[in-house]
Order: structure tokens, then sequence, then C-alpha cells
């Protein structure tokens, strides 16, 4: 479990990114933070493994306050993907995952199967693990990030944005790929995205912020859906365009969904 106590962060050139931020991330499940830019869900994220340090309040992970615990040792205890996937150009792909591993002083051998595992976890066969990032698709180089960050299998994986680079069908794919992980892993996941649509698909836990780390509401996807705690939330989940409003029509005998522009949408069964 990670919890966020009256967590405030001002920049120093002055910036106040978060104040008084209070928030209980479960273990075990994917917990989204969805929000316009500069809400703050980048500084969150990164406070959790110390690459931001709070100016106020306090985080524990399993209840123990990580301001006590050595950044450096922090950060490798937890996977982390960015947007970009930030790989190592000069390396190859097995070597950009082993190295984590190396860092954490796994002897290399081992370390090289470990990846080599790690990487057909996340999809990618054989003959892609000598080659080097630049010889990838952004997906695949995104799957190499999300490799990376698991080969330790780290208990936390931090997701900065992680989909956002790649088009709308490697982005789905990734996503159902993370999916299927997760049912797997069952990692505690901290996802950041501006993308409700991604936010409700991945979270088990999604909290809708307000710039100023602001929490407009936290709650399950259907909580959202049915109770929204506020005009903020019913307009950024889209529920007052009314994308989201579905209504059922009869048509030879079966039960059509369609949206509000009268669209299919689905046969409900
Ligand atoms: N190093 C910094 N120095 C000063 N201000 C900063 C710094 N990093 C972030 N900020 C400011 O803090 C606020 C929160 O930024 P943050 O990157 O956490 O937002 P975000 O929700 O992740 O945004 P985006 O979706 O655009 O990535 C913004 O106002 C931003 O300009």
């Amino acid at each position: 479990m990670i919890e966020f106590r009256s967590v405030g962060k001002q920049f120093a050139d002055g910036t106040r990114a978060l104040a008084d931020f209070s928030l209980t991330i479960p273990s075990h499940s994917t917990t989204v933070l969805v929000g316009p830019s500069g809400c703050g869900k980048t500084t969150l994220l990164r406070s959790i493994n110390r690459m931001e340090d709070p100016t106020e309040g306090q985080i524990l992970i399993d209840d123990h306050d990580i301001a006590r615990r050595d950044p450096i040792q922090l950060r490798r205890s937890i996977g982390y993907v960015m947007q970009h996937a930030g790989l190592l150009p000069h390396r190859r792909v097995i070597d950009n995952v082993a190295t984590q591993l190396r860092l954490n002083g796994v002897p290399k051998a081992e370390a090289r199967r470990r990846s080599s595992e790690m990487l057909e976890t996340v999809g990618l066969g054989s003959s892609l693990h000598r080659k080097y990032p630049s010889q990838l698709s952004g997906g695949q180089q995104q799957r190499v990030g999300v490799a990376r960050a698991l080969v330790h299998d780290p208990n936390i994986l931090l997701m900065d944005e992680p989909f956002s680079a790649v088009d709308p069908i490697v982005r789905a794919e990734l996503r159902d790929e993370l999916l299927r992980l997760q049912q797997e892993l069952k990692k505690t996941i901290v996802f950041v995205t501006h993308d409700i649509e991604e936010a409700f698909a991945l979270g088990d836990q999604v909290v809708v912020l307000k710039t100023g780390g602001e929490i407009a509401q936290v709650g399950s996807p259907v909580d959202l859906l049915a109770r929204p705690a506020e005009a903020f939330v019913e307009e950024f989940i889209g529920l007052q365009q009314g994308g989201r409003r579905l209504r059922v029509q009869d048509a030879y005998g079966r039960r059509i969904v369609v949206d509000e522009h009268g669209r299919p949408a689905g046969v409900l069964e």
C-alpha cells in the first residue's frame, strides 16, 4: 500500500504543484491518476520513487516513511516506465533490460537469462533481443521499457503516460497487453494519463485530479460513471457532452445499443 499524507510540493522557482494531497493506493491493483495537463500527475508519480521530494507531508510504502529510505535504493526497487522508453541507444535490447539487474548485483549470465524471459513475457521474441533500440518500432521500444521496469520483479510499477507516443492501434494493443500481464503479475501499478478511456480500461481505482493536484473524485470506473461527484468529473469523463449516454432501440426483435447520435454501438444480450 502506498499512502500520501497531506503531501505538498513547491518547486524551487515558487511554483506550487501540490497542496495537502492525501490518497491511499491499494496493493496488487492498478490506480490511474488522470487529469488535465499540469495538474500534478507526474509530480505525484515521481514522488513515489523520490525523483521528487515533497516539501510537506509524508509518503509511506507499506507503513514505512520513504523519506527515511536511501533514494537510489528505493528507485532501484521500483519499476518505472516513461513516455519515451528512454532506452540506451548504443546497447542491445537484451542489455538495456539486463542493466537493471546488473545494477542490483545480479551476475551477467543470469541477468541475460532473466532479461530474455521477461522480453518474451512482454511479447518480444528472441529475434529482437540482439537488436539496437533504433531498429525497433515505437511500440516494441515501449515493450522493452516495460520489460526493463519489471525484470527485477518490483512490487510497484510506476507508468508515466507510457503509451502516449505511439499510434492509436499500437496503443490499444499495449493497453490490452498490460491488462493481461497485470492479471498474471498483480503488481501495484500507478499509471498516469490524461486519457479517460485509458483510465477506464486500466484502472481498478481512478483518481480524477484538478489543477493544483486537488482530487475531484476517487473511485472505480463504475463509481465515476454512476455517481460523478461534481460537474468537473461529469465533464472530464464525457457525460456532459453526451458521449457516454447510450440508449437501447429495438430492431428486428433484437435490442440494439445506440449512442447519443443514434449510431449503433452494440447488441444487448
Ligand atoms: N521542476 C519544476 N519546476 C517548477 N515547476 C514545475 C517543475 N515540474 C513541474 N512543475 C509545475 O508543476 C505543476 C505540475 O506539473 P506536472 O508535470 O506534475 O503535471 P502533469 O499533470 O504531469 O502535466 P502533463 O499532463 O502536462 O504532463 C505544473 O504547473 C508544472 O509547470
